[in-house]
């Protein structure tokens, strides 16, 4: 599991620790594996630290301190390094340090900037770290600007200037990182989007934070965690007992949602998936999945009588109305935990009341989804993801899959799950339905709504890249690739 930590939860245990250490060893700790992993990506860029050229962008605090530090580790190593310093003052030891080794340093001048930025091979980005807030003020947005310009190597100091280390939130201006080195801890932004497609690839320098970090505030499961949490059957099991997944979606206008979201149950291993809908739709998912059992449902009746089931899918493609409406009534008046996705999430926006229910709900929205079960703008709940799907999970009272290019999972009372293995071909039509198929499998299987969004998110993103590798896909693909993608999962020996 990658855990990550607010500004405020890693500042305190930084000043629990800096207590018992000797004034300037954590930076010194961090400065070196920053000069580590600068001299490697150089050694990779230019193929040698000696001689390349490091541009340094350093703000007046702690950040453009380690960032002088490592500058001047670069130039004992021969690399020739220039810093821009943009704040009113400079980390005086720093830039002595960088002087003493041979670096040049000079305040900010546009003129300065281009000249230091143009020809570097790497540009190291000591701007602001954890104690910057807010949008960026000059010379600070000019000089990220000009960065993000400049063609050598960007590597962000803790976080990328401009990404708010505590939620990922991006006011204006923000460098691009090729990648981020980070001390002591991940921070929760360099996990959420918009700050982790900012941040690049994250390394984690370890400075001793380890014993003095409180519980996390987000944590992202790795291959091993799902592998780890993922339903198995035994020697005992038969299709019953390994979860009998309902599926209530597609309509006569959606039929595919409804052919994308049983593929979905029926690749990530539900022992038995049932699925009820309307003749048009019956006909598809037959024609696709003879393995799914069929309830034909006539216009108005509900699920009652289809035969026992674990956990319920409700939505996708399902229609708005009464008809739908009726199918979603009968599905949240039952006992067993459902997903709550698409059309499903407009119905239940509408009438709030069918929320009210002992059995848990996993509700998996995209930003306008939730901007309606909410009522918040859809681009504050973009600009603000985690706060939002916190909110809507305290609001509703539900486990909230918030989808996007970091899906974060949101449940009162425990630390948030992000995802952030997804791929951009991913945003296209049908993916989310067979998403919504995965967590009802994994539901269905007596996975908490929690485990179940989490496991789920990760082993969609990791099928999808194993049907994209590189090329763009289609919903089907990814539904098709689960086989693949769970055997690297479940048998990690083929990781
Ligand atoms: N505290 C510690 O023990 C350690 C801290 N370290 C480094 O110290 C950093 C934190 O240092 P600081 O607390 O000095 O904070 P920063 O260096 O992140 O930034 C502080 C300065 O930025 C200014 N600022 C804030 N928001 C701004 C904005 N929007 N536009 C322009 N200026 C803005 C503030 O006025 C302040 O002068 C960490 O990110 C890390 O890089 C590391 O050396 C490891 C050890
Ligand atoms: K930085």
């Amino acid at each position: 599991m990658r855990i990550a930590y607010t500004s405020e939860q890693i500042r305190a245990a930084e000043q629990a620790l800096m207590a018992l250490l000797p004034p300037g060893t954590l930076m010194q700790r961090a400065a070196a594996g920053l000069a580590a992993a600068c001299a490697g990506a150089l050694a990779g860029r230019a193929g040698r630290v000696y001689g390349s050229r490091v541009a340094v962008l350093a703000g007046g605090g702690d950040n453009g301190g380690d960032a002088l530090y490592a500058g001047a580790r670069l130039a004992r190593r021969g690399a020739r390094v220039e810093a821009v310093l943009a704040g009113s003052r400079a980390h005086e030891a720093g830039l002595a340090a960088l002087r003493e080794a041979g670096g040049r340093a000079a305040p900010y001048s546009e003129e300065r900037a281009r000249e230091a930025l143009g020809g570097a091979d790497l540009i190291l980005d000591g701007l602001l770290g954890i104690g910057g807030s807010g949008a960026l003020r000059q010379p600070y947005a000019d000089l990220v600007t000009l960065a993000n310009q400049a063609p050598g190597l960007r590597v962000a100091v803790d976080v990328p200037t401009g990404v708010a280390s505590s939620d990922g939130r991006v006011e204006g201006p923000a460098f691009r990182a090729d990648a981020t080195v980070t001390f002591g801890a991940y921070k929760t932004g360099l996990f959420v989007d918009p700050g982790a497609e900012h941040a690049g690839e994250v390394t984690l320098v370890d400075i001793g934070l380890g014993p003095y970090l409180p519980d996390p505030d987000v944590a992202a499961l790795t291959a091993a965690d799902v592998g780890a949490l993922w339903p198995r059957p035994g020697a005992e099991s038969d299709k019953y007992r390994r979860g009998v997944v309902g599926i209530a979606a597609g309509g006569s206008r959606f039929t595919g949602a409804a052919v994308l979201a049983v593929g979905g149950a029926v690749r990530s291993g539900a022992g038995m998936v049932r699925y009820a809908g309307q003749e048009l739709p019956v006909s598809a998912v037959r024609a696709r999945w003879p393995e799914a059992v069929i309830t034909t449902l006539k216009p108005g009746e509900g699920v009652e009588e289809v035969g026992r089931v674990q956990a319920w899918v409700l939505g996708p493609g399902l229609g708005t109305d009464d008809d739908a409406l009726q199918v979603a009534r009968s599905v949240l008046a039952g006992d067993e935990p459902v997903v709550i996705d698409a059309d499903g999430l407009t119905l239940v926006a509408r009438e709030r009341s069918l929320l009210r229910r002992r059995a848990p709900v996993l509700l998996t929205p995209h930003a306008g989804e939730l901007s309606r079960l909410i009522g918040a703008p859809r681009e504050q709940i973009e600009a603000r993801r985690l706060e939002h799907a916190r909110r809507a999970a305290s609001e509703l009272g539900a486990t909230v899959l918030l989808k996007g290019s970091t899906t974060v999972i949101a449940e009162e009372g425990r630390p948030a799950r992000v995802n952030t293995n997804g791929i951009p071909w991913l945003a296209t039509g049908g993916t989310g339905d067979v998403l919504a198929g995965i967590a009802g499998t994994l539901l269905a299987a007596g996975l908490s709504c929690y485990d179940a969004a989490s496991c789920a998110a990760y082993t969609h993103a990791l099928a999808a890249r194993e049907a994209s590798a590189g090329a763009p896909l289609a919903a089907l693909d990814v539904a098709e690739s689960l086989p693949r993608a769970l055997r690297a999962l479940l048998s990690p020996a083929s990781l």
